[in-house]
């Protein structure tokens, strides 16, 4: 792998929530001062609802900051997996209400079905200004997993923006950003919290193909990762 990026180590999760939330919020405002608007990518699962709150109530032109997620499961919003829900409960509230959110998930039989309808609009709002990834025990980040269906198509060059994925380490399909729209965000974040996920970051750091360990596409690009135990 190319030299790793940064890595920021913070003594508890508190700290490491609110200094992501405002990091975060700065680089918003940057990309809003130099551009007009910006774009925010934000992962699902259960590590990021802390800063995802914070965020919320941060002082921003929210009206002007564009947000999806990194990826999302194709299962009803109503399910307690659904990435859009957490998205709905922790970020889009209070000050954040007025973001924009650029969805990953439609009601339909596949997401091959609900696909083509939602690229449209990802595609308009890219560049990231700002993407946070979080990375599973498996070192997948986004939905691109080892073992995946179209993991070399998601890790490609050319990949197009958005990708139907099915993998044995994911109960149900899932619909990916894909790693060159990852890996070609303004600032990339890799949020990870606890011992198996610092474990599973130093597998990652060694030498080896991305297929076995996704998340080295963006590990590779600069990413920041940031960690508390
Ligand atoms: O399934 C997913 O997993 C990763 C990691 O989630 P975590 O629960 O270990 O924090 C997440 O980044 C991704 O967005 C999600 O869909």
């Amino acid at each position: 792998m190319s030299p790793a990026g940064p890595r920021e180590d913070f003594p508890d999760r508190v700290t490491l929530m609110a200094a992501l939330a405002g990091r975060v919020a700065g680089l918003l405002a940057e990309g809003i001062a130099a551009r007009g608007r910006a774009t925010l990518a934000v992962p699902g699962g259960t590590t990021p609802g802390p800063f995802l709150e914070l965020l919320s109530e941060t002082e921003l032109d929210w009206s002007r900051v564009s947000v999806m997620l990194t990826d999302e499961r194709f299962v009803p919003e109503s399910s307690e997996r659904s990435n859009t829900a957490l998205l709905r409960r922790t970020l889009l509230k209070y000050r954040a209400a007025a973001a924009t959110l650029i969805p990953l998930t439609a009601e339909g039989e596949s997401p091959e079905a609900v696909l083509p309808g939602l690229a449209e609009a990802v595609r308009a709002a890219l560049p990231l200004d700002v993407c946070v990834l979080g990375m599973g025990a498996d070192m997948h980040t986004a939905s691109i997993f080892p073992g995946a269906d179209k993991l070399a198509e998601a890790l490609a060059p050319d990949a197009p923006e958005l990708l139907p994925m099915r993998a044995p380490g994911a109960p149900e399909p899932r619909i990916t950003l894909t790693a060159p729209v990852l890996s070609s965000a303004r600032h990339i974040f890799v949020l990870l919290t606890g011992v198996e996920k610092a474990e599973a970051l130093a597998r990652a750091l060694l030498p080896g193909p991305t297929e076995e360990a996704p998340v080295r596409a963006v590990l590779s690009h600069g990413a920041t990762v940031v960690y508390a135990p």
